[in-house]
């Protein structure tokens, strides 16, 4: 059998134990179901087309294993599925069905939505089991394990995941070592395919001086990035994040002048008990503010798992992204990273990406076959790496995860995040926030009514007073995003009073 030959005569010891695991899950499932209970939903993608060749492998060592085969099996027996939508790719449906020739696969054509299709499938076929290309990393594995039963209100059936645990290397790592055909749509910059109204080329893989020029999907450095070519759906929070250009749904310009709003979590016992002056915050208030972006929130937390995670969970819904700070390393009380993933509700999985990396810095101080500082929360998270950085930056979602301790290693880290989110598009960067200050003899009593009145009028800025001693002079400050309505809120102000009552305006 040419896949499970091409595998074991490879040199990648990672591939070999992934693909050992594959088939195996493959072999449990054909001795728990027979043939005729188990389908294979395929769909021309690459984590599909990786999945037929573990099926094909894993029921030849089936067949193998009942002694009832010695060579090349001609025929595939399992029923295929495909869900065919004439918003497919027109590439993706002759892949499946030119890949179901090659192969022998006899293919039942399904043109009803998911659910509806498996309903009616089920109905009509003893099916009680179907394999899925799905991967840890996609949306819709949170929570998933190899077998796991459909989810409540589907038909029920149980979803068979052989290549849950595998990373987007490793999917490229088995097609070029197997050297099996995929769908022609990779090697033009398409890392995961959805339908033509949500699918761009990956712009992470734009070659420079060209905008339509790709390189081949297998050249993405970032896994965790595959899905930069897919549109976000609409949701109620942007998570500070342009949807392509080409989805039609919006550009960055109509982001320009809309309000961004961030929260920062600062997370730390020695904060809140005053032995640690807490510098991190201000900065990113200040670099927030530089960018354009409203800070609604800045608060700090105990080392406290569920401290952590309720605080996650209301500002990541509040605010449209969340940037968190303290707790995270090895140490007992750094459990911000386990507060996250229970603020998402989903657990802590192993990330090789992540491990990795810090197998690198920490060598052989990492004890044991896994170390728990990779755990990552599962199916939410992304890596973003940058040269400049040891240890790629944390995004969940909505959160980002910055492991800097002191300002210059924050300012770091926020210079490479700005970078990054800018050359992937995946920031908006708005118009930043200019301010000016009023200093007055004025006292808060002959000021205070004014004031509220000036607020109503200029609703768009942002006015404030504070004082640098309980007794000196007042100052105003004026913030906003048009120098022209802060001057008319000036002169606002200046005309209610005698001008020898303002003494300074900068
Ligand atoms: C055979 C099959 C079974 C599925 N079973 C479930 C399920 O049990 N629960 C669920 O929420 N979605 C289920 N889905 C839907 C998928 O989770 C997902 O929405 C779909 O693959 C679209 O993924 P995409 O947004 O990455 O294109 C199923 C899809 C297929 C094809
Ligand atoms: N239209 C469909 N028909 C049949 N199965 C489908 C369909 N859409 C999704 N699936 C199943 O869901 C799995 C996950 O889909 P997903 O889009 O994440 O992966 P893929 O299409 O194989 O690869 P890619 O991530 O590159 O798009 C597929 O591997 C396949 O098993
Ligand atoms: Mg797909």
């Amino acid at each position: 059998m040419e896949i499970d030959k091409a595998i074991r005569e490879c040199d990648d010891r990672r591939l070999q134990t992934k693909y050992n695991n594959a088939t195996y899950v493959v072999q449990r499932a054909l001795a728990l179901y027979s043939i005729e209970e188990v389908a294979f939903s395929f769909n021309g993608g690459k984590d599909s087309t990786v999945l037929l060749h573990i099926l094909r492998a894993g029921y030849f060592l089936h067949k193998k294993g009942q002694n009832s085969v010695n060579g090349d099996l001609k025929d595939f027996p399992i029923r295929t599925i495909y869900f065919e939508s004439p918003c497919a790719f027109p590439e993706i449906n002759s892949f499946t069905y030119d890949t179901a020739a090659i192969y022998g696969l006899q293919i039942d054509t399904i043109s009803l939505d998911f659910k509806s299709g498996l309903e009616a499938l089920l109905k009509e076929k003893p099916i009680r089991a179907i394999f899925l290309g799905v991967r840890i990393g996609d949306p819709t594995a949170v929570g998933q394990e190899q077998f796991s039963p459909s989810s409540p209100g589907w038909p029920p059936f149980m979803r068979l995941n052989p290549i849950l645990d595998w990373s987007y290397r490793d999917v490229w790592a088995f097609l070029l070592t197997c050297k099996v055909n995929y769908c022609s749509l990779y090697d033009q910059g398409y890392t995961s395919i959805g339908s033509i109204y949500d699918t761009v080329p990956n712009s992470l893989l734009c070659i420079s001086n060209s905008s339509n020029k790709f390189k081949p999907a297998y050249l993405l450095a970032d896994g965790r990035l595959e899905r930069a070519g897919r549109a976000k759906r609409p949701s109620t929070s942007t998570g500070g994040q342009i949807p392509a250009e080409s989805n039609g749904l919006t550009s960055q310009d109509s982001y320009k002048n809309s309000m961004l709003t961030a929260s920062i979590i600062a997370v730390g016992d020695e904060i809140l008990f005053g032995n640690l002056e807490d510098l991190l915050g201000p900065y990113l208030c200040r670099k927030l503010h530089s960018i354009g972006w409203s800070v609604l929130q800045h608060s700090a937390v105990h080392n406290n798992i569920d401290s952590v995670a309720e605080e996650v969970e209301r500002q990541k819904s509040k605010s449209d992204m969340v940037f968190i700070y303290g707790g995270v390393g090895p140490l007992h009380s750094d459990v911000t990273i386990a507060g996250i993933a229970k603020a998402f509700g989903v657990r802590l999985a192993p990330d090789e990406e992540f491990e990795e990396y810090l197998r690198h810095i920490i060598g052989d101080q990492c004890t044991g076959d896994r170390n728990e500082m990779a755990q990552l929360p599962e199916g939410i998270t992304e890596l973003w790496h940058h040269d400049k950085l040891s240890v790629p930056l944390i995004k969940c979602e909505n959160v980002i995860i910055l492991s800097a301790t002191n300002v210059p290693e924050m300012e770091k880290q926020w210079d490479c995040w700005i970078e990054l989110a800018k050359s992937s598009d995946l920031l908006a960067l708005l118009e930043p926030y200019v301010s000016k200050h009023v200093t007055t003899s004025l006292s808060d009593v002959e000021i205070a009514q004014p004031l509220s009145k000036l607020c109503l009028e200029f609703p768009d800025l942002y006015i404030g007073c504070y004082r640098n001693a309980r007794y000196g002079s007042l100052i105003v400050s004026f913030k906003g995003k048009d120098l022209t309505r802060i001057e008319s809120a000036i002169k606002a102000l200046q005309k209610k009073f005698q001008p020898s009552a303002f003494i300074e305006t900068k």
